[in-house]
């Protein structure tokens, strides 16, 4: 097919802006199970704590990455949509239709797949394009094995331990509900390989994979970033550097599950809490996006 009927859809979560988003934002995160006050109460409160409300980088991000991963490509139709919130997926395939796009390439700001993640937006992009005929698609499911996903990485944990000796690494994403457990074994095994590959580049000797910022209802995939932590501290470690590999910025499980829960774990077990930069809109790291996509453009 001709590039120009070709399209880029890029996906991302969504992340609030003002309080008065959250009760709708936080609805559409839980299926349509609308928050108790004390759920609304205790999300507002990770957000004051970050200083979502205020910080416009925060509430702007996935935006950014988008505008700067447009530099990085050939020149086509692009739109961005979000998960939960405006614009939706639907609006986003709408406004690609309405450029004459006849083949969509959709890409998740998650590099790693799994049905109850990633396979959300993947449902969503179907039934918006189910009302056009004879228009196809075809998603990134996952992009951590492109070299420049690495590439980030090695840097973001060489800088961040700095020759530090005595130092025990967790690499975390967010853990999923066990209710398929093939699809968690195989999201689990992604990670580990790519957590080991990782490790090996930054000669790391002591490491664990953990799963965090799980709700606190029904059975989510595990050992917790807690369990990790008390691992570590009981292997006499003197430094934990989180690396929250499985996220791509500054969200909120980063700066307040991390970089506060994770961080009073450490500081109470008498450690040291250190923390990799996140990616957020760093070249080398969207260049692992754009591969990905010039890549499905070509094929
Ligand atoms: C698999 C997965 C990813 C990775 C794949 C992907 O990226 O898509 C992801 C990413 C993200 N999730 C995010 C935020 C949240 N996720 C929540 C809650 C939940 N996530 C879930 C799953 C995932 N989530 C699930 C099964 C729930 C529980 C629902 C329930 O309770 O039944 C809640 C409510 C928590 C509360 O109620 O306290 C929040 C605020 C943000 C940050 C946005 C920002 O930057 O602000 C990001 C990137
Ligand atoms: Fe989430």
């Amino acid at each position: 097919m001709n590039i120009e009927k070709k399209g880029l859809l890029f996906l991302s979560y969504g992340s609030p802006s003002s309080k008065d988003d959250l009760v709708p934002y936080m609805t559409s995160i839980r299926h349509g199970r609308v928050p108790t006050d004390a759920e609304v109460a205790n999300l507002t409160h990770r957000y004051d704590v970050i200083g979502q409300w205020s910080n416009v980088e925060l509430q702007t991000m996935a935006e950014r990455q988008y505008n700067r991963l447009l530099t990085l490509l050939p020149s086509i139709p692009s739109a961005i949509g979000y998960l939960h919130m405006k614009p939706s997926i639907a609006d986003a395939v709408d406004t690609l239709v309405k450029q004459g796009v006849e083949h969509i390439i959709a890409i998740v700001t998650a590099p790693f797949f799994t049905s109850l993640g990633t396979g959300a937006y993947e449902k969503q992009v179907q039934a918006a394009i189910g009302d056009f005929q004879d228009v196809t698609f075809d998603v990134i499911r996952a992009w951590w094995d492109q070299p420049s996903f690495i590439e980030y990485w090695v840097k973001a944990v060489s800088d961040c331990i700095n020759d530090t000796k005595d130092v025990f690494v967790i690499f975390s994403a967010h853990s999923i509900p066990l209710i398929n457990s093939h699809n968690a074994d195989s999201y689990a095994l992604a990670l580990e390989e790519s957590a080991k590959e990782i490790a090996q580049r930054c000669d790391l000797e002591q490491w664990s994979v953990a799963w965090q910022s799980a709700a606190p209802h029904g059975q989510w995939l595990g050992p917790t970033v807690a369990e990790a932590i008390n691992q570590s501290l009981r292997s006499g470690a003197i430094h934990i550097a989180f690396v929250p590999f499985g996220f791509v910025s500054n969200h909120v499980e980063v700066l307040y599950d991390n970089d506060v829960e994770c961080k009073e774990l450490v500081d109470a077990g008498g450690a040291v809490y250190m923390r990799a930069e996140m990616p957020n809109c760093d070249e080398t790291f969207l260049q692992a996006m754009a591969s990905a996509i010039i890549e499905r453009i070509h094929s």
